[in-house]
């Protein structure tokens, strides 16, 4: 642990109905699976953060699904306090009420290229498309050789990006086409601002992926203004760069779980 992660935890722990805590999602509260469908969250994560709910400022998970899959996949309906903030951000749910935006009209435009444009560049078998409403995501899990298949394809997905006006959002063996100007960063700041209480005591913001740079950038930014943070990881062989950033690092979504249940009394 970091020492200023140490710090961050004092702080959540000092002053807990004053921090926002910030999850992501897939990897984070659920374990990788090759079926992006059968993904569900960790089978203590819907009790840990209905128990940690009531317990401290605002929980909030930001996560690239969207909001209602994120919702039924964790098992979260139900959970008051919890904020889910889906497609990086885009979508929102709280208490049952979704806040779904009309997406822009470059993703309908990719979602009919983007068959001519994969079997063009020789996407391999196993290569496929889940499409998010807001945003399509191109799968390589379940190619031969998922890291060959994604290189193969980075180049024709940011070609495709853009000509359709969206930004290629890379993960763990996907790439994703998305509309631009919102990232977790963004998403978990202004959730933060509009609390309408000013700084929170501390935060916390626990990802595994590249799209959860940008909410620790957040936590580095709100440091700078005093504000206690830590960045945790759930670790994985699969992405260095988190790792790198974070100031803790567990294994996986057991490990997160774990983590939390030591914040509970
Ligand atoms: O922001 P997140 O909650 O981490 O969501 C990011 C993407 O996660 C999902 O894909 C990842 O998890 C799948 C299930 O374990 C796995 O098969 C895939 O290889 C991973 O990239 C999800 O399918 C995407 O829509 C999310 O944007």
């Amino acid at each position: 642990m970091t020492a200023v992660g140490t710090d961050g935890l004092d702080a959540i722990r000092d002053n807990p109905r004053g921090a926002v805590l910030g999850f992501d999602f897939d990897g984070t509260l659920a374990p990788i699976v090759d079926d992006p469908e059968a993904a569900r969250a960790h089978p203590r994560a819907a009790a840990t953060l209905a128990r940690l709910a009531p317990l401290v400022g605002s929980l909030v998970i930001v996560t690239g699904r969207p909001a209602a899959t994120a919702v039924e996949y964790g098992g979260f309906e139900g959970i008051d306090g919890l904020v889910v903030l889906g497609q990086y951000g885009l979508e929102r749910w709280e208490s049952g009420t979704m806040t779904v935006p009309e997406p822009p009209p470059g993703v309908a435009e990719a979602r009919a290229k983007l068959p001519d444009v994969l079997a063009a560049a020789g996407a391999p078998d196993g290569t496929f498309v889940e499409d998010k409403g807001q945003a399509l995501a191109v799968h390589t899990r379940r190619t031969a050789e998922p890291e060959v298949a994604l290189e193969r394809l980075r180049g024709i997905m940011n070609a495709l990006a853009e000509r359709t006006g969206l930004v290629v959002e890379p993960g763990r063996l996907v790439l994703e086409l998305r509309p631009p100007g919102m990232d977790k960063g963004i998403a978990f700041r202004s959730f933060i601002d509009s609390l309408g209480d000013g700084l929170p005591s501390a935060v916390l913001f626990a990802g595994d992926d590249l799209g959860d740079l940008a909410a620790f950038d957040a936590i580095d930014a709100l440091r700078a203004e005093g504000v206690p943070g830590l960045k945790l990881c759930s670790g994985s062989t699969e992405v260095t760069a988190l790792t790198e950033r974070a100031d803790l690092v567990v294994d996986g979504p057991q490990g997160i779980v774990e983590f939390l249940e030591t914040l509970l009394p």
